[in-house]
């Protein structure tokens, strides 16, 4: 049933939410983490080097050796022994869907494991239940297609479509302390005011079409959001303060994700540098190009 290996997979890191589309709007970066799997005659070996290594588990409580066993279990059961290899690149707790990219590369490397296995589970079975594992399809999505995803559940199943912004430089500022996406998902109220939904709705529809038509001009209004970045605010005051003067500045600025980093879209590549100069002290920033999907590179 098994093929020994070994295979890898390249998964870029997400950036989700861009403000109005909460759970929805997804947009893969060029920052990738390289993760290589294979089998072995038995137990359980984890080699991780880079961003969280040291923090992350070795044992079976690894997110992507759990998502790896879960994949398994939908194609018929765990091998004898598997080993696991990352190098991570991805901030951890940083808004960049670190934790996607982890759930992603464990569903495709089990699938790749299998004999037949993308024939018995395809891609829209991978985005389901990767989409289940995260508990929310958005950055999954852009983790598995690459450029800019909207996505939506049905039936409790993730679903997405990918299409391509148009004159964007995306600048990502990673913050110093890192943000629990459970934390962060607390802090929301259980329901929000109509016209605060309205407000989004509106915000949401101009910026997929902002984006996919390189309409630049409309993306301050269009990042706008009631939804979730004021809800979080006290809890990442860096954060939102950097939003707020690059907005100030006339810079489209959004929290990347849960946070804590900050995005900006910006529409003109010379203003890319003038962006970056807004890096508050300790901070990093980085101007990156628009990520493709996950890519298994050997096999
Ligand atoms: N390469 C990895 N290997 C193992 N575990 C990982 C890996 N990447 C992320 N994780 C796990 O996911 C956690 C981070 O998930 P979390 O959802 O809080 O943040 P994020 O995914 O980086 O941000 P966001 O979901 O807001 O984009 C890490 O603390 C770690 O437990
Ligand atoms: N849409 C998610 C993205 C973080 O995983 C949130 O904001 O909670």
């Amino acid at each position: 049933m098994f093929r020994t290996g070994p295979v890898t997979v390249e998964v870029p890191a997400t950036s989700a939410n861009l403000g109005p589309g909460f759970d929805a709007f997804g947009l893969a970066l060029d920052l990738t983490d390289t993760v290589t799997a294979e089998l072995v005659p038995g137990g359980l070996e984890i080699e991780a080097a880079g961003e969280g290594a040291d923090a992350v588990p070795v044992d079976e409580s690894h997110l992507i050796i759990r998502s790896m066993r879960s994949t398994f279990d939908r194609l018929g059961g765990q091998p004898a022994g598997l080993r696991l290899t990352s190098e991570n690149r991805i901030p951890h707790g940083r808004g960049l869907g670190s934790s996607a990219a982890a759930i992603v590369a464990g569903v495709l490397l089990a699938r790749a494991l299998v004999r037949g296995g993308a024939e018995q589970f395809d891609d829209a079975e991978v985005l389901a239940l990767a989409s289940e594992l995260e508990g929310h399809p958005d950055n999954v999505a852009a983790c598995l297609l690459g450029g800019f995803t909207i996505a939506w559940t049905t039936d409790g199943r993730g679903r997405a479509v990918r299409s391509e912004p148009k004159g964007v430089h995306p600048v990502l500022f990673i913050a110093t302390e890192s943000s629990s996406t459970h934390t962060a998902r607390a802090a929301l109220p259980p329901s929000v005011p109509h016209p605060d939904a309205a407000f989004n709705a509106a915000r949401s529809a101009l910026l997929a079409l902002a984006l996919t038509q390189g309409r630049t001009e409309l993306l301050m209004s269009a990042t706008e959001d009631r939804l979730h970045q004021p809800y979080r605010a006290a809890a990442m005051p860096a954060s939102s303060a950097l939003v707020a003067e690059l907005r100030r500045a006339g810079i489209p600025a959004v929290i990347s994700g849960a946070g804590s980093s900050v995005l900006a879209l910006v529409g003109d590549q010379d203003q890319v540098t003038p962006a970056r100069a807004y890096t508050p002290q300790g901070w990093r920033s980085l101007a990156l190009a628009i990520g493709e999907g996950a890519a298994l590179t050997a096999s």
